[in-house]
């Protein structure tokens, strides 16, 4: 059997202080392209977040996701948030089985953090940056590897308020109960998504209708396209489908910044990719926002058959086959 990996590219050229080799860097970006195109997903290593940081952040997950629900719900969202911040069970009836965190930037007032263990807080405060720095970087490769000037995505939109970090728990699938499911396939409505998983793995990327595990290793941080960019794009990079597979047994732990836009952000195809090329735009505009809130709706009251979760087809322009 051939067992097909995802692409690693090595982003030290990209964190040096005083610039990087300019070759390596360019062979870097074509490599990244060349996933972006074909999976939507690729890893990265020497990405300058410190692997101390992510291993004691992993520790620290695992001790504060074993304790009882009672002392895990004392950091349950304030009610009024834009968004569930703090701890969330996901509801019973649904078929994924997960547990998490979430956060805005340090510096929102709607951030709740655990108690306990009592240094959990300081270090998810001290991750947030460290993910929004690796993730200005990987924006400015894939602005290059799209065609566009290495500033294009940062000045598109350069407000970070609606960035997130989940510290993200599944509990272990148990032997014959048939649901092994952490989170069902999906693709993700952000802009560039971040992930540190622990060495138990589960996360898997779809390629071509086939699945594809993705290996964890302590240095490596997986990274995949969201929705932003391939309307952006105009499908010219794909945010690719995933899921996570709760091993049996096994608990998992793990850690996704999703990096985005503003909600008051207008998103659509950009002239780059259809006026200049010939190309009919595949989606009609959307207030990031209006998605957003889709999105979430799928999750909190999720509709009764998986095909009526919304997704990215909403948005889709039918295009007219045969003139
Ligand atoms: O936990 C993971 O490894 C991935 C999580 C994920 O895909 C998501 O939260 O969108
Ligand atoms: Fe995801």
């Amino acid at each position: 059997m051939v067992t097909q990996s995802i692409p690693t590219v090595d982003l030290s050229p990209f964190c040096h202080e005083n610039g990087g080799d300019e070759a390596v860097k360019k062979r870097a970006i074509e490599e990244v392209g060349r996933a972006c195109s074909e999976y939507g997903f690729f890893q990265v290593v020497n990405h300058g977040v410190p692997l101390g940081l992510l291993a004691r952040a992993l520790e620290l997950s695992q001790l504060f996701f074993d304790y009882p629900l009672e002392e895990k719900l004392k950091a349950s969202p304030i009610p009024g948030a834009p968004l569930s911040l703090g701890y969330t069970k996901q509801i019973e009836h649904l078929t994924d089985n997960n547990e998490y965190i979430l956060m805005f930037t340090p510096e929102s007032s709607f951030n709740v953090y655990p108690e306990n263990p009592p240094e959990y807080g300081e270090v998810l405060r001290e991750m947030f940056p460290h993910f929004k720095k690796i993730a200005l970087i990987v924006e400015s490769i894939i602005s290059q590897c799209l065609g566009l000037p290495p500033n294009f995505l940062r000045d598109y939109n350069n407000i970070r308020t609606w960035d997130v970090m989940a510290a993200l728990h599944y509990t272990p699938a148990t032997d014959g109960d048939g649901n092994v499911s952490g989170q069902s396939e999906h693709k993700d409505s952000n802009c560039i998504s971040f992930v540190y998983q622990d060495d138990v793995g589960g996360l898997e990327v779809n390629k071509d209708g086939k699945w594809i595990p993705i290996t964890p290793n302590e240095g490596t941080l997986v990274v995949n396209i969201g929705d932003v960019i391939q309307v952006l794009s105009n499908d010219k990079f794909k945010s690719a489908t995933h899921r996570v597979v709760r091993p049996i047994g096994k608990s998992r732990n793990s850690y996704a910044f999703f990096y985005n836009v503003d909600g008051e952000k207008w998103v659509e195809p950009l002239p780059q990719f259809t006026e200049a090329v010939g190309e009919p735009p595949k989606y009609r505009g959307f207030f990031y926002k209006e998605y957003a809130l889709l999105r979430l709706k799928n999750r909190e009251e999720p509709p009764a058959r998986v095909e009526d979760m919304i997704n990215l087809n909403y948005y889709a322009i039918p295009t007219l086959k045969n003139g």
